[in-house]
């Protein structure tokens, strides 16, 4: 991807407060499921609101090269035209994942299935994350993998026609995974079933149930069995997507500590498999108001309004950690800058991001002066009680190929004294590419 060959560094400066109405993109793990069973269903399926990052772009290009026909007409609105389950093609050239886990699990699991032969590549990030969690289980449905040591990419994949459908037990907490199990499913013959013990966003489950799919989930003592009944038929359908609560959430972390913000987030989804970082804030002291509660497209959304508050640092339950797994870095930000101390636990995964989240941002919130212990498992933040955090001079914070490192980074130089450069504000495109823009818009109001 083109981010990686240039670095864009930038320095975000304390100023003006976020004011106004600003309304986030769409949802990225919605927009990425939206393509592939639009991809799986037989004709048209239209998508409104698709979020138009670089990772979803990827699985775009993935869908077209397998013979999914993708095209975004004049009005934004999305044209998907499905080959049917089982229709893929064999794609002539290497798929292309960029920055992109969700892209390559979830399509991992797509061709699994499919006769088919594929090679995923990815950039520098993307081949250090693991892949056997999602290759253990797809090979003991029959698929066959030849990957680069520790199940990095690249990898060559062959599907298996006809898999074996299995009964799984998630060893991780990962919507990744549970997918790549549920899609790879949509083609088996007979039932596949996936136990999540600790549960994990469910679109995969409610959009395949949307599609016509035959997916049952029963919930017992808090762990969920999820069955699909594979050869499915999708029916293609007319998706809204809704705004992103992971992008909003930036926003609302930056209006809750730059003084005299007043700022209303438009349009975040509020699914409560995803909700949880705004619990967690208002549990802190964050004035964060629901407005207009609606449904869009089958998912709970709201506009938020954010004023800016005095927050309390706070003991994170682990057990909240996958409802807010991608929160967690502009969270630490927001505990910089709370009174009293953070504690965050059970966050394990967060080493296995895009980047090492939690070494990555214990590095970056020291450099700009907060007060950091880096733990196994999550991170202890003493706070300043309000006061700006002291910002960068000289140094430039390293975001690794970490969009939301850089947009947490981001945040925190507008909470800060004397600004916090960045090495590179490219990787934002791969979830947030109007970020910076909606920022300037929110400063200027
Ligand atoms: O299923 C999805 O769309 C996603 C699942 C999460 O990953 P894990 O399954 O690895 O936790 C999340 O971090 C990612 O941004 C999107
Ligand atoms: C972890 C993320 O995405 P992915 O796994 O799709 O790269 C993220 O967006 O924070």
């Amino acid at each position: 991807m083109s981010h990686a060959n240039t670095p864009t560094p930038r320095r975000f400066q304390p100023g003006a407060p976020l004011t106004g109405r600003i309304a986030v993109p769409g949802d990225k793990s919605i927009s990425h499921r939206s393509l592939m069973f639009g991809a799986l269903a037989v004709g048209r399926t239209t998508a409104k609101g698709l979020l138009e990052g670089e990772d979803v772009m990827a699985t775009a290009a993935a869908l077209r090269a397998m013979g999914a026909a993708i095209v975004r007409s004049d009005d934004g609105t999305w044209i998907i035209d499905g080959v049917g389950v089982g229709g893929l093609l064999q794609p002539e050239t290497a798929l292309e994942m960029g920055n992109s886990g969700t892209s390559t699990r979830l399509l991992m699991g797509l061709v699994a299935s499919h006769g088919v032969t594929a090679t995923f590549t990815g950039d520098a990030s993307l081949s250090k994350r693991p892949m056997g969690r999602v290759t253990e289980p797809l090979s003991l449905m029959g698929a066959d993998f030849t990957s680069s040591p520790g199940g990095r990419l690249p990898l060559t994949m062959r599907g298996a026609h006809p898999a074996v459908p299995i009964e799984y037990r998630l060893p991780v907490a990962s919507a990744q995974v549970k997918s790549a199990v549920l899609i790879a499913g949509l083609n088996t013959p007979g039932v596949t079933r996936v136990i999540e013990p600790v549960a994990t966003r469910d679109h995969t489950e409610r959009m395949l149930t949307g599609f016509g799919a035959d997916l049952s989930v029963e919930e017992i003592d808090g762990t969920r069995i999820i069955d699909i009944r594979g050869e499915a038929e999708l029916k293609p359908q007319d998706i809204i997507v809704p705004g992103d609560p992971s992008s909003a959430a930036f926003f609302v972390v930056a209006a809750l500590l730059v003084p005299g913000s007043d700022l209303i987030v438009a349009n975040v989804g509020l699914n409560p498999t995803r909700a949880a970082l705004f619990d967690v804030l208002r549990a802190m002291g964050g004035s964060i108001e629901e407005l207009d509660r609606r449904d869009v497209g089958g998912e709970p959304v709201a506009d938020l309004r954010v004023r800016h508050s005095e927050l309390s640092g706070i003991e994170v339950d682990p057990a909240v950690a996958p409802a807010m797994i991608d929160e967690f870095p502009v969270l630490f930000v927001a505990a910089s800058l709370a009174r009293g101390r953070t504690v965050t636990t059970g966050l394990d995964e967060l080493r296995v991001k895009e980047s090492d989240r939690l070494a990555a941002m214990a590095e970056a919130l020291t450099l700009a002066g907060a007060n950091i212990e880096e733990r196994e498992d999550g991170l202890v933040i003493e706070g300043t009680g309000g006061e700006p955090l002291r910002g960068t001079s000289g140094e430039r914070v390293t975001t690794h190929l970490d969009h939301r490192i850089a947009m947490s980074m981001a945040v925190a130089g507008l909470a800060s004294r004397d600004g916090v450069e960045i090495d590179d504000t490219s990787p934002i495109a791969t979830s947030f590419p109007t970020f910076e823009a909606l920022l300037a818009q929110a400063l200027a109001a």
